[in-house]
């Protein structure tokens, strides 16, 4: 574990560098003096000249990996910003190293305005230490005995969004078909507006976004608002059908057309014909059903196999994919040609670890709307540590993982409030195994390599289930198995499908 100091630099700080004899050390050169810290992340908004005097001098105190980061707030009180500057600054350090650290905000040095947001963050979003330090009394650690719930953050961001502005300036105010779409963050309030423009013109759209973003419920709610909306939306998963049956899928047959083909049958292009065809993980389709496919959308027409007579079609395409179409296309799994077709309006999901604001609404949303157990309308609450344990998850597999975890969390609670305690079981369920735990057994007695693989096994199997949506096909690539068939044989072996 990373034991990481993220602090601004302060006033006091920069005047030690000449000083010290009469103010002390500062704020930072005292913590790092006196507590050991693995690495420094130091925020600043002074000349960079000043800032350079004052490392050069810091590396004389202790010598310490530092990364610095540069703000540029119009005031130092402004509150808006110094909780911008400090979200990005911690979330870039927690990416760095792939949240394994404990971290510690130094709330001293800065304006108070500055230490308040330290205290906010604490104690909502970040799992924290907090460190107050003075020339009288040393470095302290800071004790804030009250949890606060991260739903008063986001006031402190409203701030006017230009561009959203101009996005949504033609646009009616309401959009009920966006309205299951659960988000505040400015980032996919942006995307929404985007989607609005582009919903009501025929054109493709290419939506982009790591997996459980919510990428079919922007394409439903596209086709909701569209000129077809009266017509069918037909869902494809591309990467769940086998190559051999790639054609009839897509295209039909004509009955006898090959052994199975007992009756005729449409294809997904002949059923979604008027409405719009979802084609979901488009970079998984062979190259061969590429130029097909290519073929299709370019003549707008569709023989179905042991056919001759080609049918007229009018289809929207709405494309998804969780991987980048443009480095498929630099080594050569995806056709330029079909990517220039489908990118059209190209939208961009972000994760849910970019979405400032967006999972404490959901989890209410959640809370309130889920209906996995019909006959089961108990609507749990959460606690304010519960929320913030939620809060400062990274959440790879986006917000379908959240909705499972609450799931789960809300399963494994006896009373009528979700506690910490049941959402680090849900999490834990599902997070990785221990690297020491399962390396550092003792291989005396009662040791079985058998059980430790099969342990190891079963474990990745089920998170790359969970985190696909029990998608084989997704799953499978996930673990590098080369298709559904050797998963579901994997699953078999390892006892998690009968
Ligand atoms: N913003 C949101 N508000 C409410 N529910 C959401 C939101 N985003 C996703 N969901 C829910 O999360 C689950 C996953 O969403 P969806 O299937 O649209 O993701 P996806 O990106 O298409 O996933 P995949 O890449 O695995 O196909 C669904 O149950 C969906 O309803």
């Amino acid at each position: 574990m990373n034991k990481i100091l993220i602090s601004w630099i302060g006033r006091t700080d920069l005047r030690a560098v000449e000083e010290s004899a009469t103010i002390g050390l500062g704020p930072i050169a005292q913590a790092i003096g006196s507590i050991s810290f693995d690495q420094a992340v130091l925020i600043f908004d002074y000349p960079k000249i000043e800032i350079d005097k004052y490392l050069r001098w810091l590396s004389g105190i202790k010598k310490i990996p530092t990364t610095l980061h540069q703000a540029t707030l119009t005031s130092p009180t402004n509150f808006g910003e110094i909780y911008e500057t400090a979200v990005k600054t911690i979330m870039e350090c927690l990416d760095a190293c792939n949240y394994n650290a404990e971290l510690t905000f130094h709330l001293s040095p800065g304006t108070p305005a500055m230490a308040a947001v330290w205290i906010l963050l604490a104690k909502t979003q970040f799992s924290a230490q907090l460190i107050e330090s003075s020339k009288e009394h040393g470095v302290k650690i800071a004790n804030v005995p009250f949890d606060i719930s991260a739903e008063f953050i986001p006031s402190l961001l409203t701030r006017s969004d230009e561009r959203l502005e101009q996005l949504t300036a033609g646009l009616p105010p309401n959009a009920p078909e966006f309205d299951n779409i659960i988000h505040r963050s400015p980032n996919m309030q942006r995307l929404i507006a985007k989607a609005r423009l582009a919903a009501p013109r025929s054109v493709p759209v290419l939506i982009e976004g790591e997996s459980g973003t919510g990428k079919e419920l922007l394409a439903r709610a596209i086709h909701k608002t569209s000129p077809r909306h009266s017509k069918r939306f037909v869902a494809v998963n591309c990467g769940a059908i086998p190559q051999e049956l790639v054609e009839s899928e897509f295209f039909g047959h004509k009955k006898g057309a090959f052994t199975g083909a007992v009756s005729d049958r449409r294809g997904y292009f002949e059923t979604a014909n008027g409405g719009t065809l979802f084609l979901d993980e488009i970079g998984e389709l062979p190259l061969a059903a590429q130029v097909k496919i290519l073929r299709v959308l370019q003549e707008k027409e569709v023989t179905r196999v042991g056919d001759t007579k080609p049918t007229s079609i009018d289809i929207r395409i709405v494309a998804a994919t969780n991987r980048s179409l443009l480095t498929e296309i630099a080594e050569q799994r995806f056709r330029a040609d079909l990517f220039y077709r489908l990118a059209v309006a190209v939208l961009h999901i972000p994760p849910l670890r970019e979405r400032q604001g967006d999972i404490s609404l959901l989890i209410d949303y959640f809370l309130e709307n889920d209906d996995s157990e019909p006959n089961k309308k108990v609507h749990k609450k959460i606690s304010s540590t519960a929320r913030n344990l939620l809060l400062s998850h990274p959440w790879p597999g986006n917000v379908r993982e959240l909705l499972n975890t609450l799931r789960r969390a809300s399963v494994w609670t006896a009373g009528d409030t979700i506690q910490a305690d049941d959402v680090r079981e849900a999490l834990f369920s599902v997070d990785s195994v221990p690297k020491e735990y399962v390396l550092n057994r003792s291989i005396s007695e009662g040791f079985n390599i058998q059980e430790v693989i099969s342990e190891v096994a079963r474990h990745y199997l089920a998170r790359a289930m969970e985190e696909t949506g029990e998608n084989k096909s997704k799953a499978a690539k996930k673990l590098g198995l080369s298709n559904y068939q050797t998963l579901t044989n994997w699953l078999v072996k390892y006892g998690l499908e009968q």
